[in-house]
């Protein structure tokens, strides 16, 4: 939960110097760290303590196949939002069984192949979705388990684009409503109800919307029970909040107490969805200054990394620290506005940064371990960035910068 550290150009815990890195892959590169992401994860793990559980890692935040791997071998859950994401994790040897899948808009393809290799459960957004998958089910011969995501109308406190839990956003469905739509489920020849999902927001930094939301959910539950509609697991979705800057997120152990003394003693499985949290602070994307640029009256550094690799400052604009991977004691600190060689003015990792810089350095655009890699793009025809995993004193290239001639794979020129 800590800001990412550096200590002598290493990520720290790890024993590989980022400047190697730099000189085998290139720049930019993401850098991830396997021990942080373990330690990440198992903080979620052990905070559950001895509650039945299930952390289903949201595998939108960092999908790299070898980090899917590294959390499937500690016994992790997946929570997947598309095809897509449920094949990479089968690929990495994720267990079906451990699977949920969330997001509105599932395609019949996507039930059906989800059907197909048996996972957990299916976490229903709106009522035509529930039809849908019944429909499915019924096709393939076989029952689909079921939770429903309750929106609680809570506000998360979040950045608007990333706040999820108000009834105008389009997650989920009216918690007024969820037990109508209970009833439906309950009643479908080839569905069985197995729990109830919520999740309200990213990066949050209070428990409060937390524990108003699972008050609300709670209480639906009791509702559902009275009415015969058994409720096995609460899943409380992602959402915590890391530092980048001056944050002060909750720790696991608090999270899991507000949830634990929530559920007081209802028998109730707990399965929740960090991504943000498991991997953020884990990950680093390491970028070099290409030129140093006075403009009239702003100074530009240049990088080699651009909104294409890291989307988060242009997007929402984000703070995320950079950091001289070998700083200049002795060099004259001025303020910089960090950017990339991407035609958009957004373009920008950072503004107004006090550095003491040289073209040829290498900087670590910090907290990058989510929603970085996997939002990047091919915008200006720039082939996305290699990622490296460390491992101790080793280092693997668990994906390699995309070739070129990639870039237009696909495409057909006219005859
Ligand atoms: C349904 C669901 N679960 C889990 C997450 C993971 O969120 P975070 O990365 O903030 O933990 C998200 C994204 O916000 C989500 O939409
Ligand atoms: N992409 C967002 C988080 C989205 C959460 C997805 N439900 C970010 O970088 O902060």
């Amino acid at each position: 939960m800590q800001a990412f550290s550096l200590q002598d150009g290493r990520l720290c815990a790890e024993a590989v110097p980022l400047d190697r890195i730099a000189e085998q892959v290139g720049t930019p590169a993401y850098v991830y760290s396997r021990a942080a992401i373990e330690a990440a994860w198992r903080g979620f793990d052990e905070a559950l303590g001895e509650h039945p559980h299930l952390v289903c890692y949201a595998v939108k935040a960092n999908s790299n196949l070898a980090v899917l791997q590294l959390l499937a071998r500690l016994g992790s859950g997946f929570d997947i939002v598309s095809g897509g994401e449920l094949e990479r994790v089968l690929a990495a040897g994720g267990e079906p069984q451990k699977i949920v899948f969330s997001g509105v808009g599932k395609t019949a393809g996507e039930m059906r192949r989800a059907l197909e290799v048996g996972i957990r459960c299916f976490n229903v957004e709106s009522a035509a979705e529930l039809t849908r998958l019944n429909d499915v089910a019924g096709e393939l011969g076989v029952t689909a388990p079921v939770s429903l995501r309750v929106n609680p109308d809570v506000d998360a406190g979040t950045h608007p684009y990333i706040s999820t839990g108000l009834r105008e956003n389009k997650f989920g469905i009216d918690i007024r409503e969820a037990e109508a739509v209970y009833r439906q489920a309950a009643e479908a020849p080839h569905l069985s109800v197995d729990g109830v999902d919520f999740h309200i927001g990213s990066q949050l930094t209070d428990l409060s919307p937390i524990a108003d939301a699972l008050a609300r959910v709670l209480e639906l539950v009791d509702r559902l029970a009275e009415q015969g509609i058994t409720i096995r697991h609460l899943d409380v979705g992602g959402g915590l909040g890391i530092r980048y800057q001056d944050e002060t997120p909750p720790a696991p152990e608090d999270y899991a107490r507000v949830l634990l003394d929530g559920l007081a003693d209802r028998d109730l499985t707990l399965f929740m969805e960090p991504g943000r949290a498991v991997v953020g602070n884990a990950g680093v994307l390491i970028t070099r200054v290409e030129y140093l640029k006075d403009g009239p009256e702003q100074r530009f550094a240049i990088v080699d990394a651009a909104m294409n690799d890291l989307l988060r400052p242009a997007l929402y604009d984000a703070w995320q620290a950079i950091t001289p991977v070998r700083p200049r004691p002795d060099g004259e600190a001025l303020a910089w506005d960090i950017v990339g060689p991407v035609c958009e003015t957004g373009d920008f990792l950072g503004k107004q940064r006090t550095l003491a810089l040289a073209e040829g350095d290498l900087l670590a655009v910090h907290s990058a371990g989510a929603y970085g890699f996997v939002m990047a793009s091919n915008y200006n025809t720039r082939p996305r960035p290699p990622e490296v995993l460390v491992d101790g004193d080793q280092f693997h290239v668990v994906r390699a910068r995309e070739p070129l001639a990639e870039l237009w794979r696909g495409e057909q020129l006219l005859d």
